[in-house]
């Protein structure tokens, strides 16, 4: 069924059930990845909180998670700048890093979060990200754990919101009339 937030139409496009599959496939290969290690998993707010809480819940080993807040869409657009409101509050040096993402765009959130990490002597870095437009990038970002590839049409829902509404709905939408491309 097709909804409506705020002054926009979206049709479902992600069903949760294949989401929670995806979310379990990408929480069995990093629980393998990381044997025997403690990897810090840093989740990206907003967003990334509904993927965040599913993936670790299904990580099997000792880990660790902190969180940082950037953000850098307004509305349907990003915004091209990125504002970091709540930092690195743990030290990363020599850690085994895993950056959670709900989505990568043009990548520049993540662009500017790994030059801060970088900054402070990481001994690892992985990115996963539930969502990736590979038809948006403008950064040369590469993630290690992706969910899903879609087409570069703005999506809401499982933690992605059009300007503040949405990040309930367990399905994930597509804006009505968008491209596919
Ligand atoms: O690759 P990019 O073009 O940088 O876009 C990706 C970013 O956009 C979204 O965050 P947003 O700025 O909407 O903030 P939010 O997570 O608080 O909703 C999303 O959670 C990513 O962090
Ligand atoms: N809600 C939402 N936020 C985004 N941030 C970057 N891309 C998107 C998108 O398609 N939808």
């Amino acid at each position: 069924m097709n909804i409506s937030l705020h002054d926009k139409r979206f049709e479902p496009y992600i069903k949760e059930v294949a989401i929670q599959n995806r979310v379990n496939a990408i929480a069995e290969q990093i629980s393998d990845d990381y044997k025997g290690k403690r990897p810090l998993f840093i989740s990206m707010l907003n967003g990334a909180f509904w993927f965040t809480a599913d993936l670790l819940r299904n990580i099997v080993g000792e880990f660790e998670v902190s969180f940082v807040k950037f953000k850098s869409y307004h509305g349907t657009q990003s915004s091209g700048e990125v504002v970091q409101s709540l930092g690195l509050d743990i030290d990363v040096k020599d850690r085994d890093i895993v950056v959670l993402e709900d989505i990568i765009d043009t990548g520049g959130t993540l662009k500017v979060f790994l030059e801060v990490l970088s900054q402070h002597n990481p001994g690892s870095v992985k990115i996963a990200s539930l969502l990736i437009k590979p038809g948006a990038l403008k950064y040369p970002i590469k993630a290690d754990y992706v969910g899903f590839e879609i087409p570069n049409d703005f999506i809401v829902g499982y933690g992605l919101d059009y300007d503040g509404l949405g990040r309930n709905l367990r399905d994930i939408y597509v804006i009505e009339n968008s491209s596919g491309s």
